[in-house]
């Protein structure tokens, strides 16, 4: 029997272009044991690779600030009315958020706001610490949060929910907003591209890159290394 997975998508499922690739979708498909999509995009995203992929709809967005398994939907700690304040904020030193008029990054993001990474990070985290909230930079957005939940914090729910231990999981992940996910995981691995945090934070760190190393890794879990 594999190991259940927690995986991420940005950086990990992705080619990189930040394009999903096809190679993943029938390894997730026929993965022998639940698949846990884990990411810092809003939920809707998740859910979509999910039933485009064919699994059971589990996964964890926002970077842990939403949940949904067994037709059960999880919210751990709400930052988006005060990061709604920190927006207005930088509004009134110039900057939106850098996702154009409709902003479709955030539309549909429940916990926290995502900041473009062209835009000024000194300033932001300045801002979002005066309403005491964290900035994850996560290399594809900043993501102005609550500082409790992250991707280890929803894995304990979503694991218990599925009556397994989070330590049976093995997660995969490439930046500093899998680290958590990484420590509560019994197995964790690092694509080549990973930011150092992820790097420091997992047992293994893969010579490949992108979704060449989320295969490595599933050929090593596979293998039970
Ligand atoms: O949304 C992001 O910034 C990163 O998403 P990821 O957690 O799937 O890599
Ligand atoms: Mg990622």
């Amino acid at each position: 029997m594999v190991a259940p997975l927690a995986v991420d998508i940005d950086g990990t499922l992705s080619r990189p272009d930040r394009s999903i690739d096809s190679r993943v979708m029938d390894v997730l498909r026929e993965w022998d044991a639940p698949v846990v999509i884990a990411t810092g995009k809003a939920l809707p995203y998740p859910v979509a690779l999910c039933d485009f992929v064919g699994i059971e709809e589990r996964v964890i967005a926002e970077n842990g600030g939403v949940a949904y398994v067994n037709d059960d939907l999880f919210y751990f700690g709400d930052g988006r009315s005060a990061a709604v304040e920190v927006r207005e904020e930088f509004a009134e030193a110039g900057y939106d958020l850098g996702w154009g008029e409709s902003d479709l990054v955030n539309r549909w993001r429940e916990t926290e706001l995502a900041v473009s990474r062209e835009r000024p990070l000194a300033l932001l985290r300045e801002l979002a610490e005066n309403y005491g909230l964290s900035v994850v930079d996560t290399g594809f957005a900043y993501h102005v949060k609550a500082t409790e939940p992250n991707k280890g914090t929803a894995l304990q729910t979503v694991a218990a929910e599925l009556d397994y231990d989070p330590g049976e999981f093995a997660a995969i992940g490439d930046s500093v907003n899998d680290v958590e996910m990484f420590g509560v995981a019994g197995e964790s691995y690092a694509v080549a591209n990973a930011d150092d945090d992820a790097r420091a934070a997992a047992d293994v760190v893969l010579d490949e890159s992108n979704a060449d190393g989320f295969l490595a890794a599933v050929e090593r879990i596979r293998d039970g290394d």
